[in-house]
């Protein structure tokens, strides 16, 4: 017979877990694994609630493993290390994003696309290398394979740089990799969400000039004033959109629900880009011709390598970009998820997981 969570490892671990796919969460007792050498183990201080972590919790993507304990934009403590790890020490600042594992062989892995891997081990419910579930942030600790822990920078505050760890590599990455991260890039961004409200601070931080394209028109104000960004379109508005047709280089779709791309391919210039980072749980409709009259191009991105998320974080630091946060004790994470379905969020939920979580 399998063994409980609470005794599968030796170590006690404590968080919250959704049970089915009702998505409630509430306490969960369970264990880690102890650390072995080449391991770090990690006293979690913040962790950022990201949208999919409500798609995990309702099974929305049908790839759920019950209990979940969610949470993949974590910041800790270090408070041991394995004899073979090179990279930490006790008492070192880290973060931990969306995996914890992978088979490290393939050509994704040695070219540090590591969330490209096959065989990439998500940091919860998934099935880690010793057959275990693998349990995310919401929770006291974690214990992590070196190579996927990043070394969180002096600089940035553990807060508010939580979610750097999912939503600031995931709009990084596809900027960098579609080269769409050049000064005087044209740049639309759909979704004002956590991702969203994050891919408009990095596109000026690189130079770009960024239109936010919205369902809500009362976004505009903040995403101008507050966010930094050039211009600001109502998708709903036909007369805005027209007007913005073929304007744009590139689009960053962040948007997590199913909504038509080609109002989206119109705003393309010729061989322009549209990148789907927003991950809905039912296809998407793509036309062919807006495509191949523009010779338009239509991409995906998954998070993002190690050491690319290493360098987001130094670039974060530099250029001081944190996440706008709303801090919530463990407790509130129920409001929290029902909220975010809502989209009633500016931009991104942190637990304060260290001071609000108890036993
Ligand atoms: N590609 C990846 O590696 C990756 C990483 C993290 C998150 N995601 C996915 O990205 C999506 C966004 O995540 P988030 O944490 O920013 O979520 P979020 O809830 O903070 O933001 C989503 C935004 O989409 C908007 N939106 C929702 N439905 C819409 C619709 N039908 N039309 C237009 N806009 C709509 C919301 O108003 C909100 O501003 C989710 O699907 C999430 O799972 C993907
Ligand atoms: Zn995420
Ligand atoms: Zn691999």
């Amino acid at each position: 017979m399998a063994k409980l969570p609470e005794e599968e490892h030796p170590e006690k671990a404590f968080g919250w877990a959704a049970r089915d796919s009702n998505g409630v969460l509430s306490p969960f007792k369970f264990s880690r694994r102890s650390s072995g050498p080449k391991d770090v183990n990690i006293k979690i201080l913040y962790c950022g609630v990201c949208h999919s972590d409500l798609h995990f919790v309702k099974n929305e993507w049908g790839m759920s493993i019950y209990p979940i304990v969610p949470g993949h934009e974590i910041v800790g403590i270090v408070t041991e290390v394995g004899s073979m790890v090179q990279k930490f020490r006790v008492g070192n600042a880290v973060g931990v994003g969306c995996m914890v594992g992978g088979c490290d062989e393939c050509e994704d892995c040695k070219r540090g696309w590591e969330s490209y891997c096959p065989k990439t081990i998500l940091t919860y419910s998934n099935i880690y290398h010793d057959g275990t579930v693998t349990y995310g942030g919401y929770s006291d600790r974690i214990v992590v394979e070196e190579h996927y822990v990043v070394r969180f920078p002096d600089g940035l505050p553990k807060d508010a740089g939580a979610p750097l760890l999912c939503a600031g590599i995931t709009v990084y990455s596809p900027m960098r990799y579609y080269g769409l991260a050049e000064p005087g890039t044209h740049l639309g961004v759909v979704g004002l969400g956590g991702l969203g409200h994050l891919a408009v601070k990095f596109a000026k931080a690189f130079g770009a000039k960024v239109t936010v394209i919205s369902t809500s028109p009362s976004k505009e104000k903040e995403a101008i004033e507050h966010l930094g960004a050039d211009a600001f379109l109502v998708s709903r508005n036909a007369e805005q959109m027209k007007a913005a047709a073929r304007t744009m280089d590139g689009i960053l779709d962040t948007v997590s629900a199913k909504h038509y791309l080609l109002p989206l391919m119109e705003l393309l210039k010729s061989h322009g880009k549209l990148v789907l980072v927003g991950a809905p749980e039912e296809p998407l409709e793509l036309p062919a011709f807006p495509l191949l009259v523009g010779r338009k191009l239509v991409g995906g991105s998954a998070t993002g390598g190690m050491q690319e998320t290493q360098e987001m974080l130094d670039f974060a630091a530099k250029h001081n970009i944190t996440a706008d946060i709303e801090i919530i004790p463990m407790n509130y994470i129920n409001t929290a998820m029902e909220r975010l379905a809502k989209a009633d969020v500016k931009y991104r939920f942190v637990i304060d997981v260290a001071n609000t979580l108890s036993a």
